[in-house]
């Protein structure tokens, strides 16, 4: 009915479930946490199926950003969509969509070592000039 709000609930898959569909049986991909059915795409896909079938069980989130692919191939994309990552198995994937940019360069440890290095030579120093006197 139109107008009627849509009910959709998500179907979470473990990413160990994703792991064993790598084969041409059954091939499933994750694109930015959705999990895709590609297995009858395969032979249609115009980038060839061997690109596919090497990501197939795991994370392709960087490889298909990095084809640069147009929109009418993310909105085929959409027609693929079996479910999404379950939460918890999210962070075992590598990268994470979205942030890309390095805020910065140093980690917290160097930004904890260095003022303390710089303290412990300055306080040596001190003391081998104090004790020569
Ligand atoms: C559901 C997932 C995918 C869909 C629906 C899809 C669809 C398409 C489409 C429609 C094209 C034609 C060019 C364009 O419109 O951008 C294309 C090209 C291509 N795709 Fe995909 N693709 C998918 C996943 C992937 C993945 C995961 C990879 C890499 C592992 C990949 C690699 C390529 C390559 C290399 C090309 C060829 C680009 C060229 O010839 O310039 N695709 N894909």
């Amino acid at each position: 009915l139109a107008g009627q709000p849509k009910l959709r609930t998500v179907k979470y898959y473990r990413l160990s479930e994703v792991e064993e569909r790598n084969s041409s049986k059954s091939t499933w991909i994750i694109i930015n946490y959705k999990v895709y059915d590609v297995t009858k795409f395969l032979e249609e896909h115009p980038g060839g199926e061997e690109v596919l079938r090497e990501q197939a069980g795991g994370d392709a989130t960087e490889s298909f950003e990095d084809v640069g692919h147009s929109s009418d191939a993310r909105e085929m994309a959409t027609s693929f969509v079996i479910g999404e990552l379950h939460p918890e198995d999210r962070p075992k994937i590598q990268k994470p969509p979205v942030r890309r940019r390095v805020v910065s360069s140093h980690s917290w440890w160097t930004n904890l070592v260095i003022p303390g290095l710089a303290a412990a030579v300055v306080t040596l120093l001190y003391r081998l000039y104090m004790s020569e006197e």
